[in-house]
């Protein structure tokens, strides 16, 4: 059952980004999940193969339980990348993204293509390498978390909406930093890496289809600063905007101060 908060035209519509509003996180990953098992299927029955991205971080682990409990997907045959990474930091450490990705998603599913972004590896190589395998064909289905400070990836503000690299490495801002600790993975800022290796925005906006799954209080003002006006780089995931096929899920807690503005972004309160 669902609500429709804004009203738009015709051409709208064909062009509105996708909100969906959830009563609470779980009732949220649930239906992400559902969403994205959906489109691997439908990739995996079109060509045989999915190529999917992941991202890695606190608010996707209920999605990621949900997806990877789905019937009917053949791990097999999916190719799974993975959003960012922190340079310098070994897969032994909590904090480590590709940990995750192998922790939520790898070790869950037995998918056998899996490209780990090696962040204590020899970077000028990793990039070469990850950016050839990511390149090589296109994304079908992308998952994303948005940051406190409205990050996609480790695309802080304000984020370079242009550069063509498909992963590059970037140096991370303090509040970016800070907002690591609070995730309980870097016991003070001090222990949090200064750089990373992110995919790049132009990079994300090639996927055929972007999933963001963003619970929780304190993701509240980056809804807010991305979504009740226009695209700015002072609000990266703000460029979800321009995606023809994009959909935020969000729950009461995330949605708090969401007001939008325009009919470009259509937003359902799902019961
Ligand atoms: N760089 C990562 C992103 O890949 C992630 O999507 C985002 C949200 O993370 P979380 O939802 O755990 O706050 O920020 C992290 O720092």
């Amino acid at each position: 059952m669902r609500r429709t908060l804004s009203s738009r035209s015709i051409a709208a519509e064909q062009e509105a980004m996708d909100i969906r509003i959830f009563p609470n996180r779980n009732a949220m990953a649930a239906a992400a999940a559902e969403q994205a098992a959906g489109a691997i299927r439908k990739a995996l029955a079109a060509k045989g193969n999915a190529r999917i991205v992941a991202a890695t971080a606190a608010s996707q682990k209920e999605f990621l339980e949900n997806l990877t409990s789905a019937a009917e997907i053949d791990w097999a045959n999916v190719e799974a990348f993975h959003l960012d990474e922190y340079v310098g930091l070994p897969i032994s450490h909590p904090g480590s993204f590709r940990k995750m990705l192998k922790e939520q998603l790898v070790e869950k599913t037995g998918i056998k293509n899996y490209h780990l972004l090696h962040g204590d590896g020899d970077i000028a190589e990793v990039l070469r390498e990850k950016n050839a395998a990511l390149s090589s064909a296109p994304i079908d289905i992308m998952f994303l978390g948005i940051g406190e400070n409205g990050h996609l990836a480790f695309n802080d503000p304000p984020a370079d909406f242009e550069v063509e690299d498909p992963y590059l490495v970037v140096q991370l801002d303090e509040a970016c930093r800070q907002q690591q600790v609070g995730e309980a993975w870097f016991s003070d800022i001090s222990q949090v890496p200064e750089r990373a290796i992110s995919m790049s925005i132009k990079q994300i906006l090639k996927a055929k289809e972007l999933l963001a799954v963003v619970p929780g209080p304190k993701k509240a003002d980056a809804i807010c600063a991305c979504f009740n006006s226009g695209v700015s780089p002072m609000a990266p995931a703000s460029i979800l905007r321009r995606h023809s096929n994009a959909t935020v899920y969000l729950d009461r807690e995330s949605a708090a101060l969401l007001h939008p503005r325009d009919g470009a972004i259509h937003v359902t309160f799902e019961r």
